[in-house]
């Protein structure tokens, strides 16, 4: 189970169904604080740990404001103020609309997604309080995030109201064979492209292996081919095309060696994080507030509907008339903060899977049982048969 950070006790008495959204209005220029930091990487590459260890570096500093996104995680070694869990129960989605482990993610965001205001508004209020930084865990399969139209929703919303960066973990023992090298790098290439952020790689667990090697092949090419020589893979002549392309991307790539583990290399890849942040203020900033002002043009030339008509009227149910289930009702989708999650849910379903275990161990007892006993009675039948031939 999560554990919950006793620092997040100013949300105690928020009721979070009547958050005012005032402040998120548009009108509101992009705000200095916190500094999002979105991270991503490949299933297994470390971005939980590395999350751990960067809230650890960054504490005394950035007091961040953490959030998990991955809603299939069992546990997380770190406090999390916002954790996906608490709003939305993966295990249920996954049993009500009957799908297997990646539908239930998407889907689980997808119901996260809802309530990307009140999300975005919980980080606003974090940053009045003086959280510097907010550093957001994604979900293991990193396409979940990166290809879904929530992972876009939630990466483009916090960028159009706070800095907004991405880091990039990369196992760099996986790494050091060139195909794989090649995949990830694929992968880093097209978050970049889809999402046009400011970019980190930090190329994680260099306790294991040293990383000087992927820094090589980034800006040695014959270095990369004469690696790939030794790799006899039917994929070779691809990759070979391939790295020849990247090239263009390596050359505008901030990477930094680091262990999630051990805390190497975190002093560095801070500073690298502080330029991210620099480079969005300079770089995006200005066109994101463009975009802001255009939209705000656009909103007060575009005549608003009732303002065509003579009359307001009276309103109707529409169809179904959809309404926000009630908080901590089954079904329910809402953003929790901390001090909100109810106890009763984690018991709940703690009790639901213990029954269910001591069920399943009960039934594998019996079985168990009752094969010994018919293989004792067997061997009792084959003594006394053997007795009454031979008496
Ligand atoms: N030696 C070493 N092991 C690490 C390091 N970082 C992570 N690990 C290990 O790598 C494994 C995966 O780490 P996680 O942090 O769970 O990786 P993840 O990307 O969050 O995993 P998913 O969310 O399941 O995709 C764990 O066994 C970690 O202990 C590191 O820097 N060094």
């Amino acid at each position: 189970m999560t554990t919950k950070p006793s620092s997040t006790s100013s949300n105690a008495n928020v009721d979070i169904n009547n958050i005012n959204l005032a402040g998120l209005s548009i009108a509101e220029g992009i705000r200095d604080s916190p500094v999002c930091i979105i991270v991503l990487g490949m299933a297994g590459s470390g971005k939980t740990t590395f999350t751990r260890s960067l809230i650890e570096h960054a504490q005394a500093q950035f007091n961040p404001y953490v959030v998990n996104l991955d809603p299939a995680c069992r546990e997380v070694p770190y406090a999390a103020h916002i954790d996906i869990r608490d709003t939305v129960n993966y295990r249920e989605v996954m049993k009500q609309y009957q799908l297997g482990p990646n539908g239930g993610i998407v889907t689980a965001l997808n119901m996260f997604t809802t309530k990307m205001p009140k999300f975005a508004e919980l980080v606003r209020r974090a940053g009045e309080r003086g959280h510097k930084w907010c550093i957001i865990d994604t979900p293991g399969q990193i396409e979940v995030f990166t290809w879904s139209a929530s992972g876009s929703i939630i990466t483009e919303g916090l960028a159009t109201m706070f800095p907004t960066i991405v880091v990039y973990v990369m196992d760099v023992v996986r790494s050091s064979c060139p195909t794989t090298f090649m995949s990830n790098m694929l992968y880093a290439c097209s978050i970049l492209y889809k999402t046009r952020l400011p970019f980190l790689i930090a190329l994680n667990k260099i306790d294991l292996k040293d990383c000087s090697f992927v820094q090589e092949w980034m800006t040695d090419f014959e270095v990369f081919q004469d690696a790939l020589e030794e790799e006899h893979s039917y994929v070779n002549n691809l990759t070979r095309t391939m790295s020849l392309t990247l090239d263009t991307f390596y050359e505008n790539l901030i990477t930094c060696g680091v262990s999630a583990k051990t805390g190497i290399g975190f002093a560095t890849l801070m500073t690298h994080i502080l330029d991210c942040v620099t480079e969005y203020n300079r770089d995006y900033k200005p066109v994101y507030e463009k975009m802001r002002l255009q939209r705000i043009a656009e909103q007060e030339t575009t005549p608003q509907p009732v303002d065509n008509v003579d009359e307001a009227g009276t309103a109707v149910p529409m169809g179904l008339d959809i309404s926000d289930p009630k908080t901590n009702s089954e079904n329910s989708v809402y953003l929790m903060a901390p001090s909100l999650v109810p106890v009763q849910m984690d018991a709940d379903e703690e009790l639901e899977t213990d029954a269910k275990s001591k069920a399943e161990e009960q039934n594998f007892q019996s079985f168990v049982q009752s094969h010994l006993t018919a293989q004792q009675n067997k061997r009792d039948k084959q003594q006394r048969d053997q007795q009454a031939q031979n008496p």
